[in-house]
């Protein structure tokens, strides 16, 4: 079957292959063709470029008239398999908790994992299958979501089994992160040591071995995981196959991005507080800064200094952290308003760090992240629009008119 969308106002990210993470001053440049065409051959992009050479022969056309084609959103940190809403706990920030004090009352993450254990696979995956499905409306193609709310193997292999049939079921690529070292949970509140060790010694050998996880994650933050704990787990990983992505510099910079730079771990997701030793860190090494923009937004703390890494010639993603605690949405097209309206990117920045960029954060930048032939034809199709600026500019609304994944309307 050969599909050839004709017409387009603007077709964007369109990049040879083999382009590279883009870096500092890279990321401004967000190439684009006026008035295309683009040709998707079963689920591939099989050819673009400007309508005078646009092809005769095809099975179907599609008009696009003053519309835009993006490559699907690619969101490489969330939480979507979740038991519950935390709606209180919102009103009781509002009333002036901070998130610290909601946790340290038994709240926040021990929250949702009291929950989890209560709730039904099937149950967990009715509701992250719903919340799935808004995503690819709004725009996303490629996600990552992380267990994380079980604590125990027994809940952990749940959750992570919910994401399993995801895939299984959704034309979305989704990648599975193993986060048993989210919280401490309750029945080893007085030995932080011997859970870490259960991790470590137990729990990534067999979530390693059950295949289904993809990478493994730790909360290293002060009253979490400490440093040294989280290195532990990184090397567990490392022994039984696994690269880790992880969650630090949320609230506190405690050396945790060195440490993650000499392990290479893929990526250090959060970044809200950011010294000058954490920028020289991530200058000696290959892992990737994300800022996840919409949890400071939600949770009222401080942005990325999404600037001061560009400026360091670095590389940014950003993705949404899609959780019941502190973001409890998963609209990339708000995380790119986001971006733009408080992090001051530009959009073509910010574009490239929800799309290409966001591709090598989850290792799929050989099949997603831009119109390349050969890439999945997985992207979105706009509503009339004036620029694509209109994305980020017009915060609150959908601009998204379909969505084709693998090559198919949905
Ligand atoms: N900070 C750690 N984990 C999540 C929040 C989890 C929760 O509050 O349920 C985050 O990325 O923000
Ligand atoms: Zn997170």
């Amino acid at each position: 079957m050969k599909i050839l969308f004709y017409n387009i106002k603007e077709l964007f990210q369109v990049r040879e292959n083999n382009t590279s993470i883009l870096k500092g001053s890279e990321m401004k440049e967000l190439p684009s063709i006026k008035n295309a065409f683009l040709v998707v051959e079963n689920d591939l992009i099989a050819d673009y470029g400007s309508m005078e050479n646009a092809p005769t022969d095809f099975d179907e056309s599609v008009d696009v008239s003053d519309k835009m084609i993006m490559p699907s959103y690619i969101d490489s940190h969330t939480h979507i398999v979740y038991a519950c809403n935390r709606e209180q706990e919102f009103v009781d920030r509002i009333n002036g908790l901070s998130y610290d004090e909601i946790y340290k009352r038994g709240g926040g993450i021990l929250n949702s994992v009291e929950k989890l254990r209560k709730t039904s696979e099937n149950e967990l995956y009715k509701d992250a299958a719903n919340r799935l499905e808004e995503l690819i409306a709004l725009g996303t193609g490629v996600i990552e979501i992380k267990s994380g709310y079980g604590l125990s193997l027994e809940a952990e292999l749940k959750m992570l089994r919910v994401i399993k049939k995801l895939q299984e079921n959704y034309p979305v690529k989704i990648k599975a992160t193993f986060l048993g070292a989210h919280a401490v949970p309750p029945e080893f509140k007085d030995n932080q040591t011997a859970f870490v060790d259960e991790i470590c010694n137990v729990m990534i050998p067999e979530i390693a071995k059950s295949g289904l996880a993809d990478y493994v994650d730790a909360f290293l933050e002060t009253g979490y995981f400490t440093v040294d704990e989280t290195r532990k787990i990184i090397k567990a990983a490392t022994n039984n196959g696994l690269k880790s992505k992880i969650h630090l510099n949320q609230f506190t910079a405690i050396n945790g991005i060195e440490m993650c730079v000499e392990e290479n771990v893929l990526t250090v997701d959060h970044l809200e507080i950011v010294t000058d030793e954490d920028i020289e860190a991530l200058k000696k090494g290959k892992t990737i800064p994300v800022a996840l923009p919409t949890c400071s937004y939600f949770i009222s703390i401080p942005y990325t200094p999404a600037r001061k890494l560009l400026d360091a010639n670095l590389p940014l993603v950003i993705a949404s952290d899609y959780n019941p605690g502190t973001t409890p949405s998963g609209n990339m097209n708000f995380v790119v308003a986001t971006s733009c309206i408080k992090i001051k990117l530009t959009p073509e920045e910010a574009f490239n760090a929800a799309t290409l960029n966001a591709a090598y954060a989850l290792e799929v930048q050989n099949e997603y992240g831009s119109i390349t032939k050969g890439k999945k034809a997985s992207f979105f199709i706009t509503k009339p629009l004036h620029s694509i600026y209109a994305i980020p500019y017009n915060f609150g609304s959908n601009l998204i008119e379909t969505v084709y994944l693998h090559g198919i309307k949905q």
